[in-house]
């Protein structure tokens, strides 16, 4: 009998269930990772053991928090084989009050679910499996790891909108996101660049969320996402920050309500929105290169110069927030696969003396600056899996 720490990373295009061999150590072995991805027209779930091998795949025709009960079967089943000691969560908003992560209660359950007005996209969603788990099995240990309590170093003054002081009053402030993961890199800096890890480092987090975050001496100064997850870069499906007269329009001219500004800003702007085609960066790259119709190709073009303006106007900002750079850091699904992104994004910043490896970038490696480049660029996957069961075992500590 194996004990095991499972951890559920919700995202707003997956839900990703890593299953560790429990042995105390910060670097366990993978015994199992699965994955539930949404399409437009079904969802699927694979699981592969620690080599990559594929040990099952479902495939349902429902989208939706639903499809958590088949997962919920499947995770039954196999914690049947050991003991699970405990259930790692990534939340994505821990609003004011959650500064650490927490054992999950009732009560803990009732004050997160208040903040889903916050985040429409990911609260419900990140939740979901907590309170599956927490129904069926109230006796496993159940912990929440929150994306905001990394930016807890943001200073007081850039948490404040400019808006009526009554509003920060009831909690409409900057949060920041995307932070398991940041506390992720800010640690593996630390290991694989001491220096540059004192130093001040931008790390871009791209992913169907993205975001960035200035990184002083390993501690978050700056983000781009601030009171919810729809501001900032653009993303996937979501516009990023956009001139609030735009909504004031839609809302006076089109009549447009509250679901259809979720709808509009959250799932159908974006890379999807620009391009027409899609929120995948794989399928417009394959697109552009593909595609016969000039109108398909431009509009995909632009979606991708935008995104990669996006991202340079916010390096210029981040930079003179920290008066000065040492170095950039790409991760997520975008960051660390999308060679062509990471180049278009270094050739811009050139007349800040960032200086591309072409050979080190498109084979993804570690550094993949040139020597003569003023500012390290470095590709350093995230975990937030890992980060997460990082942060469980002290609750399993103090429960010895
Ligand atoms: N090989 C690749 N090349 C380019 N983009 C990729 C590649 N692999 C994944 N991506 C992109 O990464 C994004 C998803 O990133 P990920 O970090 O997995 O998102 P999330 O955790 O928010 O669901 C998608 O836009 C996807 O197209
Ligand atoms: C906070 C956020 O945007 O998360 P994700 O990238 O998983 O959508
Ligand atoms: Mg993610």
């Amino acid at each position: 009998m194996q004990d095991v720490v499972v951890v559920f990373n919700s995202g707003s295009s997956s839900l990703k269930l890593t299953i560790y061999a429990f042995s105390g150590t910060r670097d366990p072995q993978v015994l199992l990772h699965g994955e539930i991805e949404e399409f437009p027209d079904y969802s699927q779930f694979t699981a592969k053991d620690a080599e990559g091998k594929l040990l099952a795949q479902e495939r349902w025709q429902e989208t939706g928090l639903y499809i958590f009960s088949h997962l919920f079967h499947w995770f039954e089943q196999y914690s049947g084989q050991g003991q699970v000691r405990a259930v790692g969560h990534r939340i994505v908003h821990g609003g004011a009050e959650f500064l650490q992560p927490v054992k999950i209660t009732l009560d803990t359950l009732k004050q997160l679910d208040k903040l889903t007005p916050f985040d429409p996209l990911h609260q419900a969603a990140t939740l979901a499996p907590a309170k599956a788990i927490f129904e069926k099995r109230p006796d496993i240990l159940q912990v929440a790891c929150f994306d905001t309590t990394f930016h807890q170093t943001i200073p007081e003054m850039a948490r404040l909108l400019p808006l009526p002081r009554r509003y920060a009053d009831r909690g409409i402030r900057r949060y920041g996101f995307h932070g398991i993961s940041y506390s992720y890199i800010a640690g593996q800096l630390a290991e694989v660049d001491p220096k540059l890890a004192q130093g001040r480092t931008i790390v871009a987090h791209l992913g169907s969320g993205a975001s960035l975050c200035a990184l002083q001496a390993g501690k978050s100064l700056e983000t781009t996402m601030g009171f919810s997850a729809l501001d900032g870069l653009m993303m996937g499906t979501r516009c990023g920050a956009i001139d609030p007269g735009a909504l004031l329009y839609m809302v006076q001219s089109e009549k447009a309500d509250w679901k259809t500004l979720v709808s509009t800003l959250y799932h159908q702007s974006g890379l999807l929105g620009v391009s027409g085609i899609s929120s995948d960066m794989r399928i417009l790259r394959v697109t552009l290169a593909q595609s016969q119709d000039a109108v398909q190709r431009k509009n995909i073009s632009e979606a991708l110069g935008l995104f990669v303006y996006r991202i340079v106007q916010e390096i210029g900002a981040l930079t003179a927030i920290m008066g000065g750079l040492d170095g950039i850091v790409f991760t997520a699904g975008i960051g660390e696969h999308d060679q062509n992104l990471r180049a278009d994004v270094c050739e811009a910043l050139a007349w800040m003396g960032v200086q591309i490896d072409e050979a080190a970038n498109a084979a993804h490696a570690r550094v993949i600056s040139g020597a003569g480049s003023k500012i390290k660029v470095c590709v350093i996957p995230t975990n937030e899996e890992l980060q997460i069961y990082r942060s469980v075992l002290p609750f399993l500590d103090t429960e010895k």
